[in-house]
């Protein structure tokens, strides 16, 4: 793969999230996380809420979605069955187990030995989700509804993706129906992570997940409890995200990074250390172009002062460098996979 070159591990401080709650308390309160409410982008205020969403793009990465239109009941409902899953007899969950990162529907989970004691740290789910007729006969037939709430919650996620991206593309002053019908027929992946309780007396110093960004346009996340924490570019410091019951986050991916020639910054994130007493739950809706579809600079953002940043790569490239090196997002380093120019 040797002209996937110049992908890059960039390791950064950690002051944030080390810090005690004091410092954690100034974190959260020197830069609020955007908001950004829906409703905005469906009436007269529709360019003023375009605007906002290319700043939250541009200065931070990620941002609240408010009136996204999915019910709680639904969002409820899909934590629960996601929850549901994890607590399956594990047997079940190893039908689906596979190291093989190409598989549609793949269960795994992270193990970490601490003082001597080996305790899980992760379990996760991954499956394509659309077009959903392709992949839902696939996904775990327990519990037993486990395919109609996932079902419909990939759909309702999947829909505010696309208005979110059709604002993010007009942001950037291509138009709105730039790659309307590559985002139709786009890639969706969900992400089902469950982070369980520490139970080592020593302290739980591992990361629930290490920082990384996503391989994705855009990533939403649903999430049971706090935890997320992004990297604020700006202070470089990271910052917990709320929990708000009903909403929903936002994070620029990889491929937007891309797509705006570098204007927007590809978030990068983590979970710490996993809590004492309950278990976390998050589900990540990621969405892409379908996978041979290369995602490139578009000419009109390259000029003499902005000249094209990235090469081209489509899913598959990012997949099969994956494969290939299977050691790439060491824990401790900041992950970030990008085919620069
Ligand atoms: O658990 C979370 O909130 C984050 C999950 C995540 O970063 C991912 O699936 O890429
Ligand atoms: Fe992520």
């Amino acid at each position: 793969m040797s002209s996937l070159r110049s992908l890059f591990l960039v390791h950064l401080p950690y002051s944030c999230s080390k810090a005690t709650t004091r410092y954690a308390a100034i974190c959260m309160s020197r830069s609020a996380v955007p908001v950004i409410d829906m409703q905005g982008l469906h009436g007269l205020s529709r360019s003023s809420t375009v605007s906002d969403i290319g700043k939250a793009c541009h200065e931070k990465g990620y941002f609240q979605l408010t009136n996204h239109g999915i019910a709680s009941s639904t969002l409820d409902g899909t934590l629960d069955i996601a929850t549901a899953f994890f607590e399956l007899a594990t047997d079940k969950k190893l039908e689906l187990m596979s190291v093989d990162i190409t598989r549609p529907v793949r269960f795994s989970l992270i193990k970490e030995v601490v003082m001597g004691q080996e305790q899980i740290q992760r379990l996760f789910l991954k499956h394509y989700a659309h077009p959903l007729e392709e992949w839902i006969h696939m996904w775990p037939s327990e519990p037993l509804d486990y395919r109609t709430k996932m079902g419909t919650y990939s759909v309702e996620a999947r829909k505010v993706a696309l208005q979110v991206m059709e604002a993010i593309v007009e942001s950037l002053r291509l138009g709105r129906d730039y790659l309307k019908d590559q985002l139709q027929d786009g890639l969706q992946v969900m992400a089902l992570h469950a982070y369980p309780p520490c139970t080592s007396t020593d302290p739980c110093s591992s990361f629930g997940i290490a920082p990384h960004s996503d391989y994705s346009i855009i990533t939403i996340v649903l999430q049971k409890s706090p935890g997320l924490e992004e990297l604020d570019p700006k202070t470089n410091k990271w910052e917990l995200l709320p929990h708000q019951h009903g909403s929903l986050f936002v994070h620029v991916g990889n491929y937007l990074e891309v797509i705006s020639n570098g204007l927007y910054k590809s978030a990068v994130h983590k979970v710490s250390a996993n809590d004492r007493d309950n278990t976390r739950v998050s589900i990540a809706s990621l969405h892409s172009l379908s996978i041979d579809e290369k995602v490139c600079v578009p000419d009109n953002l390259v000029t003499v002062h902005t000249p094209k940043g990235y090469k081209e790569s489509s899913f598959r490239d990012f997949l099969r460098f994956l494969s290939i090196n299977q050691d790439f997002g060491v824990q401790g380093d900041v992950m970030v996979w990008i085919e620069k120019q």
